[in-house]
């Protein structure tokens, strides 16, 4: 089975995407998502976060994730540290997903798949691009964040330019109907490429 890693900036439309592919009857994994029910259940991914970031790091037991996303976001050292402790356990998680799968490829959906050099884990990579303005506004309506809030989180994450040369397949994720048609695309060019590969 290929693995297919799908990322993009913040508010670039990934999981948007990873829903279309979904629809599609492809498997996928949203590692933020995971990461976040990790953080949420696991003891001792708890035990180490709160040890990192003090006893505001939960409330009644949940992540405050403001609080959290504030701390990371303005302080590298503090964000390299809570990946450190997060992001093993996600790739542990996503080995045993993937026994579970039956399919010619699975979508892997990570924000910061570039960054941390997890293309060597795939077959194939799709970003999911717009343009910065839009993608900010998309996420402070979306979420209530500030702009200087999505700034801080998109000055953590790789230029556009530089995941653009990096990726196989890129979708612009701007007008819906033309999103959907390149998911169709690609997929249709995934299945190909596994066909001669
Ligand atoms: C920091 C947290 C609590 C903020 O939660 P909040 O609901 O406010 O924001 P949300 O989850 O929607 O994240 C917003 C965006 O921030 C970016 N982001 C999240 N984590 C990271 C990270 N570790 N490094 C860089 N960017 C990140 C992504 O683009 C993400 O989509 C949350 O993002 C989190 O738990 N992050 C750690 C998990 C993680 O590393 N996920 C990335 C892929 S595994
Ligand atoms: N083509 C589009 N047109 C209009 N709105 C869109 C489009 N694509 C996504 N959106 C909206 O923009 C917001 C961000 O999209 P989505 O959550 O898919 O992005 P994301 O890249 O997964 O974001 P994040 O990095 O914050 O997790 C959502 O509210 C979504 O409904």
């Amino acid at each position: 089975m290929k693995i297919v890693g799908l990322t993009g900036g913040i508010g670039s439309g990934k999981t948007t995407v990873a829903k279309l592919f979904a629809e599609l009857g492809i498997p996928t994994y949203i590692a933020d998502e995971e990461a976040k029910t990790l953080m949420n259940t696991s003891s001792t991914i708890k035990r180490e976060i709160s040890a990192l970031f003090g006893d505001q790091a939960y409330t009644d037991g949940s992540l405050n994730r403001p609080f959290i996303a504030n701390a990371i976001f303005n302080d590298t050292g503090l964000l390299k540290q809570m990946n450190s402790i997060v992001h093993p356990r996600v790739g542990r998680h996503f080995k045993e997903w993937v026994q579970q799968q039956n399919a010619l490829y699975v979508i892997k959906e990570n924000a910061i798949l570039f960054e941390h050099g997890e293309e060597k884990n795939c077959d194939f990579t799709i970003l999911v691009t717009a343009p910065e303005n839009i993608r900010i506004s998309r996420v402070v309506k979306r979420d209530n964040k500030t702009e200087a809030q999505v700034k801080a989180i998109i000055n953590n994450q790789l230029p556009e330019g530089v995941k653009r040369l990096k990726a196989t397949y890129i979708i612009e994720n701007t007008a819906l109907d033309k999103t959907r048609t390149q998911v169709l695309d690609v997929h249709h060019k995934l299945l190909n490429a596994m066909k001669t590969s």
